[in-house]
């Protein structure tokens, strides 16, 4: 069987050793707080100001501001910092919480692509750490994508591995 891990990593391209080298160092000392804010907000600045509409609708339902700090409540708890993001909102479950968008292929690339111009644009990240995190957010991406997919698949025909009791 074909674990999640080795979609992500096939279909990204990117090595699992590469993806957690966000671990080697403590990217939230390193950076500090306003690095991580900063690169939040830039990146929903860019998401939610998309010329692409098929991806910008993807995020009508949210609010950006509490998107931003979603995601930056959780870039500094998985890189180091505080665990701000479980302390508010528990598990962060992450392909549970994308279970309801539509995280295709086409849908990541477009993320990555937004991510990757907002890291371009940060002057406060070093080219390392800048590394770092896309090879991190590209493995991601496509983890969710994968993960995603498989939830959707069982839904309706329940749990395949619970078919069998009754
Ligand atoms: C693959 C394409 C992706 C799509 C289409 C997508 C879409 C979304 C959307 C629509 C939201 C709701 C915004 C909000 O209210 O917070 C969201 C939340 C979030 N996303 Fe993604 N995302 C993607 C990839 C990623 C990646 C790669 C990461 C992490 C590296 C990530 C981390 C998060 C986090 C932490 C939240 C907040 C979840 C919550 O608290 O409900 N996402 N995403």
């Amino acid at each position: 069987m074909v674990s999640l891990e080795q979609k992500a990593s096939e279909w990204s391209g990117v090595d699992p050793k590469d993806a957690v080298a966000i671990d080697e160092i403590n990217l939230f000392e390193k950076l500090g707080l306003q690095t991580f804010i900063n690169l939040s907000t830039n990146f929903y600045n860019r998401v939610y100001n998309d010329e692409e509409e098929w991806f910008r609708s993807i995020f009508s339902n949210s609010n950006k501001e509490e998107a931003i700090r979603n995601q930056y409540e959780f870039f500094v708890q998985r890189m180091g910092g505080p665990n701000l993001y479980s302390q508010r909102k528990g598990h962060t479950a992450l392909i549970g919480r994308h279970r309801t968008f539509p995280v295709t292929h086409k849908a990541a690339e477009r993320w990555l692509h937004h991510m990757q111009q907002a890291l371009d644009s940060a002057a406060d990240i070093d080219e390392d750490s800048k590394t770092k995190m896309i090879n991190f957010f590209r493995h991601t991406a496509f983890f969710l994508v994968a993960g995603v997919e498989l939830k959707n698949q069982n839904k309706g025909t329940g749990c395949k591995n619970c078919s069998h009791h009754h």
